[in-house]
């Protein structure tokens, strides 16, 4: 799988945030995107899962050489980020199972495993809207781990999450980035240290 960024930029009002974005992302790699708060890395996020356009130039996704039309994106990436909402009124289980429609988890997991994975088991019916930010944030991080598509896209991966979590997200992250396309934004070293590439997004203004 293959992310092709060419002459990317993007305006907001006046601004511009980014200009002449040319990036090339490719499985098995990891990629992190750096910047100051506010220097766009979310934005440049959404444009490569295809929810947000660009101003100019375009996103191009590949998969052995055949392109995939961004309408269609979707179902081959799965995205874990401070802005996506959950379904606060589903309990956890609810939530797993409608989410489990549209991308069946990797490896025939069971739900209940997936829910011991996520270290969320005893949370079983309890009420998103009831769960801690960092519960919330094992469970954005465990969808995306664990759906089997082919690109992870990861904003602020560790925000809300103890010590503990942060070792989990390690784990996870060994356990299963290895053969898929990763795209992180960060702005703290221990969230990606372990990654192929760092791009700073400063340098495209
Ligand atoms: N929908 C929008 N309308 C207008 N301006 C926006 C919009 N979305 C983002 N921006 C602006 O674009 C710039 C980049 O924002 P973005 O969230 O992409 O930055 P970031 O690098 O991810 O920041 P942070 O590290 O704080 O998360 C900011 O100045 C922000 O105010």
């Amino acid at each position: 799988m293959e992310i092709i960024a060419e002459n990317l930029s993007k305006k907001f009002q006046r601004d511009w945030i980014f200009r002449n974005l040319n990036l090339r992302f490719q499985s098995p790699h990891s990629y992190t995107v750096v910047g100051p708060n506010g220097s766009g890395k979310s934005t440049l996020l959404q444009i490569l899962a295809g929810v947000a356009a660009p101003t100019n130039g375009e996103v191009l996704f590949k998969q052995q050489q055949q392109t995939i039309a961004v309408e269609y994106i979707y179902r081959h990436l799965s995205i874990a980020a401070p802005y996506l909402e959950l379904i606060e009124e589903f309990t956890l289980l609810e939530l797993v199972k409608f989410h489990c429609k549209f991308k069946p988890l990797k490896n025939e997991l069971s739900l209940e495993e997936f829910m011991d994975i996520m270290k969320l088991g005893r949370a079983k019916h309890k009420m998103i809207k009831h769960f801690s930010s960092g519960m919330k944030q094992r469970l954005k991080l465990g969808l995306a781990f664990y759906a089997g598509t082919e690109i992870i896209l990861l904003d602020e991966p560790t925000s809300n999450l103890d010590n503990q979590g942060i070792d989990w997200y390690h784990q996870e992250i060994e356990k299963n980035t290895q053969d898929r396309l990763l795209i992180l934004c960060s702005n703290q070293a221990y969230e990606y240290e372990f990654c192929d590439e760092v791009i700073d997004i400063t340098s495209f203004k």
